[in-house]
């Protein structure tokens, strides 16, 4: 079992509404990324990178049990010989859309399925899209690792539940927009040091109409320090993951072992 990753985050422009054109562009940036000398381990893209926050045309645009992004993103795996963590599409099954993210091995198998537990009405995802239920978490090279959705960051105690499962990375694809760059960064660090776990947080750029999008995709280590951090503008942004600091960082402050969990009245 490999303990280090090379992360590839595709940070790009999501066209408003456009399933076809924004599958056609992860086309490019995969055929882009096999050509390149970069070979990644683990490849991440941004939230609802087909249809953006064309929530309102869902019923026309979602992806039918997410066949279309299945297919893309087996194929990518393939191609790549590389992990994919699917980002998240707008996926309709029966009269329900979820917004969700797939989870693929290097041979192109799906892995994983989660879909955005906490819906952000800021922008209207209550009215049109119906809540996962389940955690993210998955093996991959015998590594546990998971997947939360843009929003889910707000919520530690969420997060905190696949730490204790001994997940040691978190995955995170994100459409999150300005004026809150600033909690962005400072939520994806505090999740990176509270859990002592690798943080590969994948975010879009570009705008609609309510919205510009921050960029600044980010991959932190387990100790809180960013190993690299995207601009405001297109780009394939890349990482390499050591995956044992996690237990190193562990070893050396025992936040798990120190917890008082009959002290926390969550509810
Ligand atoms: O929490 C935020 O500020 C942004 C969240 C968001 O944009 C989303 O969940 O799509």
């Amino acid at each position: 079992m490999s303990q280090k990753w090379n992360a590839a985050l595709l940070q790009f422009d999501v066209s408003f509404g456009k399933p076809e054109e924004n599958r056609e562009k992860v086309r490019k940036l995969v055929e882009r990324l096999a050509e390149s000398e970069q070979q990644p381990d683990v490849v991440l893209l941004p939230e609802l990178w087909d249809t953006a926050y064309d929530l309102q045309r869902l019923d026309e645009i979602a992806d039918e049990n997410g066949e279309q992004a299945k297919a893309l993103l087996s194929w990518a795996a393939r191609k790549l010989h590389s992990f994919v963590v699917g980002g998240s599409i707008a996926e309709r099954i029966g009269d329900q859309v979820y917004n969700t993210t797939y989870v693929f091995d290097r041979e192109g198998q799906q892995v994983g399925r989660y879909s955005k537990i906490h819906l952000f009405r800021l922008m209207d995802e209550e009215k049109y899209l119906s809540a996962g239920e389940q955690p993210g978490i998955y093996e991959l090279d015998g590594h546990k690792v998971s997947s939360v959705i843009c929003y889910d960051i707000r919520f530690p105690e969420w997060i905190r539940t696949y730490s204790l499962q001994g997940a040691n990375v978190l995955f995170v694809c994100a459409q999150w927009p300005h004026p809150r760059l600033n909690h962005w960064r400072q939520l994806l660090i505090a999740r990176a040091i509270e859990n002592q776990m690798f943080v590969v947080a994948c975010n879009r750029v570009g705008e609609d109409v309510n919205n510009t999008f921050c960029g600044h995709s980010m991959v932190i280590n387990p100790w809180g320090e960013v190993l690299a951090e995207g601009l405001q503008q297109e780009e394939i942004i890349f990482a390499e993951l050591d995956l044992s600091l996690a237990e190193e960082v562990r070893g050396k402050i025992p936040v798990f072992a120190d917890r008082r969990p009959t002290l926390y009245k969550l509810q």
